[in-house]
């Protein structure tokens, strides 16, 4: 879908009820720091490297350092960010748009990045969360092997879940590195993926948000 489209409007879910909805995937204790870099002095050997010559000799420590922190969102969850909300009364749209993200895809363990732009309609007492932590909220589902589709999905579910947003907007565009750096050899190609929750389904709401959005 071309981010200047809408979604496709779907009447029967006008009353906020949408079928497809994602429990929060559970949280991980800890990151296995030694397993990581075991992992990462055998891939070494594997490609035909010695782990053990000098430049190398670090390399796994700090690659299992990275990957700690590439995919650290497994150790958190989403009611972790949105814990701090307030009620101000204000119970209409409020949109972050061109958050920057870097995700990695799950089928390639490199990185997608791109912008997500967030959009909800909160419940009538106004229940909103800070800007920050819809940045942080993507971070939680972004830095998990992922793909785009799941991480779009999950950030919409997380609004409606944890604020009871009565409606949630969450569009990403991105490019994926495994098509790029290897494989079909595509740069510059964009995936765009959107997810629709509750009375964002109403078209008018729709296309105010996804004029907001394409505005430049
Ligand atoms: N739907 C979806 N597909 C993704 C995402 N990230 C990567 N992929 C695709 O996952 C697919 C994996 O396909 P496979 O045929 O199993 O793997 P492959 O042989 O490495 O595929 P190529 O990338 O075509 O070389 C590829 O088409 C990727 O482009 C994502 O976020 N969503
Ligand atoms: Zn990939």
């Amino acid at each position: 879908m071309s981010p200047k489209d809408q979604p496709e409007d779907r009447p029967q879910d006008q009353g906020g009820v949408d079928p497809i909805r994602h429990d929060p995937p559970p949280v991980v204790p800890d990151f296995d720091h030694d397993r990581a870099a075991a992992a990462i002095r055998e891939l070494l050997i594997a490609v035909g490297e010695d782990p053990d010559r000098e430049g190398l000799r670090e390399t796994p420590n700090r690659v299992a350092r990275a990957y700690a922190e590439l995919l650290g969102g497994m150790h958190q969850s989403a009611e972790d960010v949105l814990t701090t909300t307030f009620d101000i009364g204000h119970d209409e749209l409020i949109l972050v748009r061109d958050i920057e993200l870097w995700s990695m895809c799950e089928h390639h363990l490199v990185p997608f990045t791109g912008v997500a732009h967030i959009g909800y309609i909160p419940n009538t007492e106004g229940r909103i969360t800070g800007l920050s932590k819809l940045a942080r909220l993507v971070d939680v589902y972004a830095k998990r092997p992922q793909v785009q589709e799941r991480l779009t999905t999950q950030v919409a579910d997380s609004l409606m879940r944890i604020l009871e947003a009565r409606g949630a907007i969450v569009v990403i565009e991105a490019e994926h590195l495994c098509m790029t750096m290897r494989g079909v050899r595509k740069p510059g190609a964009k995936t765009i993926t959107s997810a629709v929750r509750g009375i964002m389904h109403n078209a008018t709401t729709r296309s105010e948000v996804m004029a907001l959005i394409n505005a430049r």
